[in-house]
């Protein structure tokens, strides 16, 4: 079996995972649909919260802490989370949207509700959120209590930046709601701010404060097109010059993206909401026959000029959820061939959680040594520096670029002043001939730290503590874990997670 595994994988993918993800994508639309029509979702919510309450209650001291139940393989990220096993879980079943506040521009989210909901949900009353992450199963909970990127970033921030509030489940089983502490707040000391200490500690926490069980995020008008410019660069000086110019027009561009497809080549792109599309260049790359985006994206190195096409909103939103980024080309090789995608591509994506399910210890252990799947978040004065080490150490592309807007705010990202940062992501097999998944990664880890940048910990970190601790600031992060009853006692550390 793990022979076939191994070299066959997508034989099994083919004929297994892909029908179950498709099974289970109609169960969850059918449960949804279902919902949403009896309303039952907010009835049921005070209901759902009490019962997490109780079983925290029921939760006793000594030895084992407490982790939410949802298991590791069903999670977007690398690691299996085996501190799973030892640890009481506590079973967080809220999944749905519970009201959308026009007035307010808020969306009240369950936490694990998906990315993938949400635009159902949102884009056809014309609205979204500011940061749509990009792959569908990404939930709520985990980008909060992590974090969320995407191309809008450059103007909103990161996922805990769009957020308003948030009702948590404390280790003492008490509820209780934090929300942002704003100018207006500090400047005429009007006392509706709830906790903010509380409030800028959650995010990059990995529920090891207090079980979220609602959150209210900001929503903006959307629009049903994006018009794209895509402006290949032929040289690393040209990308990052484009690049780092298109970031700053916070007000012009809406979206801005990179893909550098070697060390002197790659395509920016910059993406603008709108109504309607010109004729004959409407690209609906969502279709199951379409061409895999990266790919697509690719053919735009081919001429020195920049050129623009239409793409519907929800489309471009999760382009890069079929070919999950470009990670299946791996799996299914032949996954971008034409007749593939007329035949079977509305089978596609499968999930990454019954891909994690199935991958048995070979294939773990074969991904942990020979695959990286890395994201690491840098100023971007420093971005031709880090393009450079990444290249040296890994040479693995496409790289993913996508600008972000870091304030300095409270909590664990504490940048020596605001400005805007990047995200590199790396995911697929290095070429650099020397890698070494652990001397590697931990090499980009130190050159990360000293950038004054950050890791994104949904992947394999080999930071020592104090590393860990000196790359983000636990000041604020330990003074509520002591100022929170049974906290330290009951909850892990952040480390103890993601190490
Ligand atoms: C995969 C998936 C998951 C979903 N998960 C959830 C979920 O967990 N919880 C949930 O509540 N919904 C969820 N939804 C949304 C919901 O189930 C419907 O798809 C929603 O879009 C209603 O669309 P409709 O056109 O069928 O309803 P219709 O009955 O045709 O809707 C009529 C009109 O009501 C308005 N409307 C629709 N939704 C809202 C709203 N929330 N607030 C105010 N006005 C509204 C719109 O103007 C709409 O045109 C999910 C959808 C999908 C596809
Ligand atoms: N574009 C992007 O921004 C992308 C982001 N990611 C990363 O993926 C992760 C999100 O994946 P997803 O599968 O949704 O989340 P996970 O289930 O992996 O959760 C991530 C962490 O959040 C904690 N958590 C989740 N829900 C709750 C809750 N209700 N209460 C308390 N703690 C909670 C989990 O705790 P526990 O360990 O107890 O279960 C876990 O430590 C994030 O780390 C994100 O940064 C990945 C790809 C793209
Ligand atoms: C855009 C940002 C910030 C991150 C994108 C990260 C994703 C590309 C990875 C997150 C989890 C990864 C997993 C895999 C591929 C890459 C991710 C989707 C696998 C599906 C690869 C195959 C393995 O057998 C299972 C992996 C699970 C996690």
């Amino acid at each position: 079996i793990e022979h076939v595994l191994v070299h066959y994988r997508w034989v099994i993918v083919c004929l297994f995972l892909l029908p179950a993800s498709f099974l289970f994508d109609i169960y969850m639309t059918l449960r949804a649909w279902l919902i949403f029509k009896l309303n039952s979702a907010p009835q049921q919510h005070d209901a759902r919260v009490k019962n997490v309450q109780e079983q925290v209650r029921n939760f006793k001291l000594g030895g084992s802490k407490m982790c939410t139940s949802r298991p590791g393989w069903a999670t977007v990220s690398i690691r299996l989370g085996k501190y799973k096993k030892n640890m009481k879980k506590i079973n967080i079943n809220l999944m749905d949207i519970l009201e959308v506040d026009t007035e307010r521009k808020v969306v009240r989210l369950e936490p694990l509700v998906t990315m993938g909901q949400v635009t159902s949900l949102l884009l056809p009353l014309g609205w979204t959120l500011p940061i749509v992450p990009e792959l569908d199963d990404l939930t709520v909970g985990g980008l909060i209590m992590g974090t969320g990127i995407e191309t809008s970033s450059h103007k909103y921030g990161l996922m805990q930046h769009v957020c308003e509030s948030y009702e948590l489940v404390l280790p003492d089983g008490s509820l209780t709601k934090c929300s942002k502490c704003t100018f207006a707040i500090i400047v005429f000391s009007i006392s509706r701010t709830e906790n903010p200490d509380l409030f800028y500690s959650v995010p990059w926490s990995y529920g090891t404060l207090g079980f979220l069980v609602a959150a209210e995020i900001r929503i903006v008008p959307s629009k049903p097109f994006v018009r794209i410019k895509y402006q290949p660069a032929h040289s690393a000086g040209e990308l990052v010059d484009i690049f780092t110019k298109e970031s700053k027009k916070t007000k012009e561009n809406d979206f801005v993206e990179a893909l550098a497809y070697s060390d002197e080549e790659g395509v920016v792109m910059t993406g603008n909401f709108c109504d309607i599309y010109e004729a004959g260049k409407l690209n609906r790359i969502g279709r199951w026959y379409k061409p895999w985006f990266f790919k697509h994206v690719e053919t735009k190195l081919k001429s020195n000029e920049s050129s623009v096409e239409y793409i519907p909103l929800r489309d471009y939103y999760h382009r890069h959820t079929r070919s999950i980024f470009w990670e299946l080309q791996d799996i299914i090789p032949f996954g971008n061939n034409p007749l593939f995608r007329l035949l079977v591509g509305w089978l596609m994506p499968p999930k990454i959680s019954l891909l994690k399910l199935t991958q048995g210890e070979t294939v773990k252990r074969l991904y942990e040594e020979h695959h990286v799947v890395q994201d690491i978040m840098v100023p971007m004065k420093n971005l031709t520096k880090c393009l450079q080490v990444f290249d040296q150490e890994i040479k693995l592309y496409p790289l993913w670029l996508c600008p972000f807007y870091l304030p300095k705010d409270p909590g664990m990202l504490a940048p020596p002043s605001e400005e805007m940062y990047v995200d590199v992501g790396a995911y697929g097999e290095p070429r650099a001939p020397d890698f070494n998944n652990v001397k590697t990664i931990r090499r980009i880890e130190k050159a990360t730290k000293d950038f004054n940048g950050y890791q994104m910990l949904y992947a394999d970190s080999y930071m020592t503590r104090e590393e860990f601790r000196e790359m983000f600031d636990h000041t604020l992060y330990d003074k509520v874990r002591k100022s929170l009853p049974m906290c330290e006692e009951a909850m892990p550390e952040i480390y103890d997670k993601v190490h």
